[in-house]
Parts: C-alpha cells; structure tokens; sequence
C-alpha cells in the first residue's frame, strides 16, 4: 500500500472511534478498537468504577489507568464523565479507557466487567453521621446492583458508598433477589480504616508506616471501626493512654477530614489511594496470586453477625477465606461488644431497605 493511502486509512480508523465527547458511540466499533488495543497491551482485567466523576472517583480512576494489572478501565457516573474519560484516557498507560454516562448506560459499562469498584453516592457534611447518608445512598447502591446482577453477576464488588455497614447488606439482598449472590464476591471496602491506623500508629512508635500493619476489624463507622492494636506488626506494646488515642483517632479519621474540609466533602484522596490498594490486592487475588490478605467488611461467621470486617485471603473466587480476629485483649473485648451493638441495627436497616 502506497504510504500516503496507508496513512489515512489509520487516520480515518482512528477517527471512526474517537468523538469529542470521550464517551461510547458504536458499541461494535469499540469493541473492535479496543480488543485490538489490548491485543497490543498486557493481558489484564476489566474494571468498572461507578461514580466515576466524583471526589473519589478521579482519583481512583486515575490511579487505576495506571495499574498494570487492568486492561479495560470503564468510567461510568451520572454527571461528568465526558471530560473525566477524555482527560484520563490521555494517559501513556496500557488500560484501554471508555466512559459511560447516565442510567441508560449501565448496562454497557458492566458489561464483561471483571472488578467493579462503586465509589457513587453523596458524602458527609459536618454534623453528619455515615447514617444520615442512608436515605439518598441506600437507592443509588440498588439500582447499581440490580445492574451488576443483570451484566456481571459474576464480578468481584468493592463497594465504598456510605454507610458501608447498611450499604453491603443491600447489595447482597439485590443479588439474593436476582439470584446472583456469591458471598465471596461482595466486599466493603475499609482499607482507608487500615490506611490510617498504620499512619497513625507508625507516628507513635517513630517508624516509617510502610512497615507497620494493623488489623481494623468490625465495620466502617464510629464505634464499629475496631483496631486491634495488640495484633500491630511489627510486635509493639501501647500504654492505655496510647491505646486510647489510637483508637479514637482511627475511629474518627474520617470525621477529622469532613471537619477539615469544612462542608466541601470527606475523605477522597486517601480513599483513593486506599481503593486502589484494596482493588489492586484484589485483581492479584483474581490473578491467581498465593498469601493476598487484607481487611474488608464480607460476609461472616466470625461473629453471630451475618457480616464483619476482619481479614480475608483474597484469590480467584473473591474473599476465599475469612480468618477469625485471634486472641483480643480487654479493652479490644470490650471495644467489639459496642461494636457489635451498633452493626446489628445498621446490617438489619439495610436487609429491611430490600426486604420491606
Ligand atoms: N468506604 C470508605 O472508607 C469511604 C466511603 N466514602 C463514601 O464514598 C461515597 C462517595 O464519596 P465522594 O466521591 O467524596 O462523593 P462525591 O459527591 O464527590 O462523588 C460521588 C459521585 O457519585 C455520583 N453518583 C451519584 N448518583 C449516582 C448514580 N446513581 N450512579 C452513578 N454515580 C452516581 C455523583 O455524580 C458523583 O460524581 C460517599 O458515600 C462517601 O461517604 C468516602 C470516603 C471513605
Ligand atoms: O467519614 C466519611 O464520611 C467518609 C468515610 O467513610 C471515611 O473517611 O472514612
């Protein structure tokens, strides 16, 4: 082929899938480019992010563009997402970026989806609990379910709207409902829970957080967020008054961030880095990969609650094991008392938000 012919055919393929908006035009045509392109690209997994334009979502979809372990990376929300798809899918990385953009959208953004990472709902104010974002949250969360169920019944869900500890027992009432729920595939994610406790607990023993590891183990939100700080790696002990600041910290990071932001939102850019480092453990788990460990809110027989937060081995089915919380002291006893007080009602207001 002549050089001149050759190049406006490339041109002209190019220009055949790109539209200014960033987002899907021909499902067919990109389907074809993007196949080609990871055909090009390393093999890897399709990840979908709902609540992709938000104070979370950029962040996350950002650091997911560049993680090696994705391939096709969807960016769906309700407002936004022309510019957020435009903007990341400049980046020189491999993933294969497309953007989706309102309901009648879902079901092309879950489709084939391997992962599906749900940072969509509103956040707190001052003066707010994660509660109170229940009525607006609890509906956003099922409708995306009911799609996940439709397109993806078989992806592995983080799921990072608030109140986690109601919104996860949505989420597996909707896929009870469909006929769809692997309890091993449902995740809440509170891995900014163990994001903080090992910045926190690093800054009192002097040493670099990177090498510190605590197990939060419970649920995501107040009381129910329990550290345990005598299971801290490396081994360490903590005066009561230590101990008693840590806890309260961890427990209150979050609102220690919406009062710093002072009405514009809570915590999105440690979030970020904290879903991506739990979507990442995931994905490694998906791979295949042995030892993958991390906290997250799952289904649970470790207590008599139907879910828990505490360790989970992650491999290619999901949270394949759910470790028990090992040896607690007293204060970590009494700590998990409360804690298991408050999920109760917040586990049971989410099964009774499907179930009513
Ligand atoms: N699990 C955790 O540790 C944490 C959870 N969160 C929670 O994450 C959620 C999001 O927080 P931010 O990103 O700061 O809020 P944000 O308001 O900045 O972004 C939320 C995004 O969700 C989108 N959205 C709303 N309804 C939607 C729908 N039906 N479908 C798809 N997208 C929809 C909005 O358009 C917006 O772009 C909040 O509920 C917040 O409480 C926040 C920090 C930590
Ligand atoms: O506090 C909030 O509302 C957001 C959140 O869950 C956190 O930062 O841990």
């Amino acid at each position: 082929m002549q050089p001149n012919a050759e190049a406006s055919q490339r041109i002209a393929r190019i220009s055949a899938h790109l539209h200014p908006s960033g987002l899907q035009m021909e499902e067919s045509s990109m389907l074809r480019a993007a196949n080609c392109r990871a055909k090009g690209g390393a093999p890897g997994f399709k990840v979908a992010i709902l609540g992709a334009a938000g104070g979370i979502g950029q962040p996350l979809a950002l650091l997911m563009k560049m993680n090696p372990l994705v391939s096709v990376l969807h960016l769906y929300d309700v407002v936004n997402t022309p510019g957020v798809t435009a903007d990341i899918g400049h980046m020189d990385t491999s993933a294969v970026v497309r953007g989706f953009l309102g309901q009648p959208q879902l079901e092309s953004a879950l489709t084939g989806m391997d992962l599906v990472i749900i940072p969509a709902g509103v956040p707190r104010k001052p003066g707010m609990t994660r509660d109170d974002l229940f009525n607006i949250n609890a509906g956003i969360v099922r409708t995306l379910c009911e799609g996940i169920s439709k397109c993806c019944p078989n992806a592995i869900v983080n799921l990072i709207s608030n109140p986690v500890n109601s919104t996860v027992p949505i989420a597996a009432e909707v896929f009870k409902k469909a006929g769809t729920y692997d309890p091993k595939r449902l995740l809440g994610v509170t891995m900014l829970d163990v994001v903080r406790a090992n910045t926190f607990v690093a800054e009192v023993l002097g040493l670099d957080p990177r090498e510190v590891s605590v197990p939060v183990v419970g649920g995501h939100s107040g009381v129910t967020i329990l550290p345990l700080l005598s299971q801290v790696k490396p081994p360490c002990s903590f005066t009561p008054q230590e101990t008693e600041y840590l806890t309260n910290r961890i427990q209150n990071g979050g609102t220690e961030v919406v009062e710093a932001k002072a009405g514009t939102g809570s915590a999105t850019l440690s979030m970020a880095y904290a879903a991506v480092k739990f979507a990442d453990a995931c994905l490694r788990g998906l791979r295949g990969d042995a030892g993958v460990v991390e906290c997250a809110f799952v289904a649970s027989q470790v207590t008599e609650l139907p879910f828990f937060a505490s360790k989970v081995r992650l491999g290619r089915g999901g949270a394949e094991e759910v470790y028990q919380l090992g040896p607690l002291n007293e204060y970590e006893r009494d700590g998990l008392d409360k804690a298991k007080k408050e999920l109760a009602g917040s586990i049971q207001k989410g099964i009774s938000f499907i179930r009513k």
